[in-house]
């Protein structure tokens, strides 16, 4: 097959995908490697954007982890994590609001530089996201916030004026205080609140794998029954159990599809998206049925 022709074969294997996925919610968690790297920033932008003009409805919830870091460490101050939360004073919650605006403004940027209109809010914005503190294994760990309430009238408004949210994981408390949220928590209560069709997590990992040192044992589609056993006998840990069990509750919550992603190969929504094989690991209730041409 001629090259030429090969570009057509690409653009008619993603048809039933684009028809299946038309004005369907896609949440997606952008953060990791995808967030350092300029050709790679570049690349989910474009993918997103692309999402739009197809007619999906995709929603960027980002991260910025690092960048809050490296802010803290200009300052003078210790970074310290308690189970992969940010510990989080009044100063530390100002750094990273600040950070976590910039960086929401800079993708807003990103998008409208490609001809697609983009709006940049937080969780603050329309109580988008409120929250009660949250207290992992009993600890406290300042001011960090455990979604309990979404108010989705902010999204839907945008959303019905072809606008992509870009959301910063922020949030209010009843306190009235500001929440730093964790950016993968944010994404789910987000998704399951809008029961999106789709929930991407841009990871630096291939997705799940049997064992995570070997990427050809990449778990290509996972039920939530296989999630459960993987999670009982340890193949599922460290940062990935979080991840996999915040997976789990977006599906139990309505979400259609959750998918993890390597954030570091370039258009890696797309080939997820449009694609038969897709590129990583798939969370579906398989009771709930599948798609034409979906892999199983
Ligand atoms: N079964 C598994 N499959 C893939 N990764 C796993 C698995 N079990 C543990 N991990 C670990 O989880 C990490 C991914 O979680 P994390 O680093 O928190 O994600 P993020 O890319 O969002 O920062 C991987 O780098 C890997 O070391
Ligand atoms: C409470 C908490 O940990 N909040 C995160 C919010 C940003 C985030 O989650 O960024 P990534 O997705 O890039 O890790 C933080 O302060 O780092």
């Amino acid at each position: 097959m001629s090259e030429i022709v090969g570009k057509a074969e690409t653009l008619i294997e993603a048809l039933p995908y684009i028809r299946d996925f038309n004005n369907k919610i896609v949440v997606v968690k952008y953060g990791g490697s995808a967030m350092l790297d300029k050709k790679l920033e570049e690349s989910v932008i474009q993918d997103v954007a692309l999402l739009k003009l197809v007619g999906m409805q995709p929603i960027i919830v980002h991260g910025g982890g690092k960048e809050i870091s490296k802010w803290i460490d200009k300052v003078g101050k210790e970074t310290e994590f308690v189970d992969g939360f940010r510990k989080t004073d009044k100063e530390t919650m100002e750094i990273a609001e600040m950070v976590l605006n910039r960086l929401n403004k800079y993708l807003v940027q990103m998008v409208e530089r490609l001809g697609v209109k983009a709006v940049g809010i937080s969780g603050k914005d329309g109580g988008l996201l409120q929250v009660d503190q949250k207290k992992p294994n009993g600890k406290d760990i300042g001011y960090v916030g455990d979604v309990k309430k979404v108010d989705t009238l902010v999204i839907d408004t945008l959303l019905a004026n072809d606008f992509i949210p870009i959301i910063a994981p922020i949030g209010l408390g009843e306190d009235g205080e500001t929440y730093n949220i964790n950016a993968d928590d944010a994404a789910c209560a987000i998704a399951g609140a809008l029961g999106a069709e789709k929930l991407a997590f841009l990871t630096d990992i291939e997705g799940v794998c049997k064992d995570p040192k070997d990427p050809s044992t990449l778990i290509s589609v996972m039920s939530l029954e296989d999630a459960h056993n993987l999670i009982e006998d340890g193949t599922i840990s460290g940062g990935m159990l979080p991840k996999v069990t915040n997976c789990v509750n977006a599906v139990n919550a309505g979400v259609g599809r959750v998918h993890i992603l390597d954030g570091r190969i370039e258009h890696c929504l797309l080939l997820e998206f449009f694609t038969k094989k897709g590129i990583g690991t798939a969370i579906i209730d398989t009771e709930g049925g599948l798609y034409e041409n979906e892999r199983i």
